[in-house]
């Protein structure tokens, strides 16, 4: 049985990143993809150009509505946009006790501009970040999370992923996509276990939406693996695979998709 899997984010009309990147994502890691819109996002390639945020209760009221009805087997969040739409997904997460919730703490977009109020930081840090499985901050993330600079070297992610640790995160997936060097290296942390996952940095402008696209196929893909690790280090080549393949495309002027392609093509 295909497990059935919601994304809650924001939307991107080119489709490299939030909710169409993450049902493509869902689809291409064999699961069956359902969607809650927390904010309309006028971007494309080359930046973002104005949001439009959706009132906290139709939210809740599209949550509602979907989980009274359908089994939710993981969930993915991404772009919440404001305090008071963070509260109204974590009082719906209480509720309902889905499994396997990833959490991507996205602030702000690749062209610079932010997805998440300044002010929201602490909301999603205290509320929401200690009731979800997974979260998966790039490094900007992690600093921000920790009010600390942003770390330089994989040598400082064991430690840096231990402080996320400590502020209730059960598993951290700290990622490194914006260090520079021949790999691209990730550091999975969780039940006191630290591990590099590293694959070829791709060389491409490509690149809109890598964060989108690895948290959603790692919550496709963790009620049809074992545990974290197997489901991560999967997403985690999924996504290189998908970064290789974005070649074949030829989207926008700036940062372009990547490209998620169904495995038995
Ligand atoms: N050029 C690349 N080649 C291979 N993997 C990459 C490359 N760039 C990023 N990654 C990987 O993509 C994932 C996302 O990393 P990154 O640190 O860029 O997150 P992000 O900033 O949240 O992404 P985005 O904001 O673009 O959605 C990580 O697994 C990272 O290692
Ligand atoms: C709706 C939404 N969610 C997330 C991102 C982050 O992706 P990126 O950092 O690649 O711009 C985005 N641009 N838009």
């Amino acid at each position: 049985m295909a497990p059935n899997v919601l994304t809650i984010a924001g939307t991107d009309p080119s489709g490299g990143a939030g909710v169409q990147a993450d049902l493509k994502a869902f689809s291409a890691n064999g699961a069956y993809g359902m969607s809650v819109i927390t904010a309309l996002v006028a971007q494309t390639t080359t930046g973002v150009s104005r949001v439009q945020e959706v009132p906290p209760d139709f939210i809740t009221d599209q949550l509602v509505t979907l989980l009274d009805d359908v089994r939710v087997d993981a969930v993915k969040i991404g772009m919440l946009a404001n305090a008071e739409v963070i509260r109204a997904v974590t009082a719906v997460l209480e509720r309902y006790c889905p499994p396997f919730v990833v959490l991507d703490p996205v602030m702000v977009a690749k062209s610079g501009d932010r997805l998440l109020a300044p002010e929201a930081v602490g909301a999603l840090r205290d509320e929401l970040l200690p009731r979800v499985d997974l979260i998966t901050p790039n490094l900007p993330e992690a600093a921000d999370l920790l009010g600390e600079g942003e770390i330089a070297s994989p040598d400082q992610m064991p430690a840096q992923a231990e402080r996320l640790a400590a502020l209730g995160a059960k598993q951290v997936l700290l990622k490194g996509g914006h260090l520079s060097g021949e790999s691209s290296v990730d550091l999975l942390h969780g039940d006191g276990v630290s591990e590099f996952l590293s694959t070829e940095r791709v060389v491409t402008t490509n690149d809109h939406g890598t964060g989108c696209t690895l948290s959603a196929a790692i919550a496709a893909l963790r009620p049809q693996r074992a545990d974290w690790l197997e489901a991560v280090c999967e997403a985690k080549q999924y996504l290189t695979d998908a970064l290789r393949a974005s070649e074949r495309l030829d989207v926008g002027r700036g940062h372009g998709p990547v490209h998620h392609f169904h495995r038995w093509w």
